[in-house]
């Protein structure tokens, strides 16, 4: 997979050449390419962005700088453009995973008030162009979202999670939140590990952590289990 972001804000990006995506980039597992927008700007001032039409608060990045970087990251290559945006779809485990099977994603993320929306409109024409939300709050520009869901979309690539499993397991994967993980020592400032995770009764401990997880969806995320398919719960989840 080839990833290119194009940002005013490069620097930003940095975290993505650390740690693990940072040794699937010098594995070959991705490839990754940040732009600095201003690089397609020809006045002295480098000027991305202008005032709102029809008023209000704030300045817009304009069409035409968009329209010269887009132009020249996309290439003749087929790519998804994904412009992350608080109006945005949201953005979840099911995307992470439908992105993870592309060759090519490109990110532009916007600054000010967000990009002129004849960017996405003209681009819409030559492929996939998703406009998506990591959450319902407002950042003050799309970089921080891009570095969420890249960091999705690259650990569910073969070969960059240490243990696979984990990445079919994690929590929505199975449409459940995670629930509770303990490690070594057994007991700590009074606190134990539950008894059964350390019985070796393998399907004992099973059913302990699909009902941890069921508790624990029920609790913070009750609308996760109102999306289950009807045929997700069997008998013994529904003593639940
Ligand atoms: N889930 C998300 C995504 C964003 C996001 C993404 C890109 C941009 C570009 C600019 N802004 C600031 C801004 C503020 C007010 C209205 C519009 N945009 C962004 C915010 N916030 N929350």
């Amino acid at each position: 997979m080839r990833i290119d972001v194009v940002t005013i804000f490069p620097g930003y990006l940095a975290p993505l050449r650390e740690a693990l995506l940072g040794r699937a980039i010098e594995a070959g597992l991705v490839e990754l390419g940040v732009h600095d927008l201003r690089d397609w700007t020809h006045d002295v001032h480098q000027a991305v962005d202008d005032s709102p039409y029809g008023g209000g608060p704030g300045m817009v990045m304009r069409p035409q700088v968009w329209g010269e970087a887009l132009d020249a990251v996309l290439g003749e290559e087929p790519a998804r453009l994904v412009v992350p945006t608080p109006a945005g779809r949201p953005f979840t485990q099911a995307t992470a995973q439908a992105w993870a099977a592309e060759e090519r994603l490109v990110f532009a993320c916007g600054r000010y008030e967000g990009i002129d929306q004849r960017v996405v409109d003209a681009y819409a024409d030559r492929g996939p162009v998703d406009e998506v939300s990591i959450g319902d709050y407002v950042l003050v520009g799309g970089e921080v979202a891009v570095l969420v869901m890249v960091e999705a979309v690259v650990r569910l690539l073969p070969g960059v999670l240490g243990n696979p499993v984990s990445a079919q397991e994690d929590s929505f994967s199975d449409g459940l939140l995670e629930g509770p993980a303990y490690t070594r020592p057994v007991s700590w400032r009074g606190l134990d590990v539950p008894d059964v995770l350390r019985s070796g009764n393998h399907a004992a401990i099973a059913r302990w952590r699909r009902d941890r997880a069921l508790e624990r969806t029920a609790a913070r995320r009750p609308d996760l289990l109102d999306a289950l398919p009807p045929d997700a719960l069997d008998r013994a989840d529904r003593a639940f």
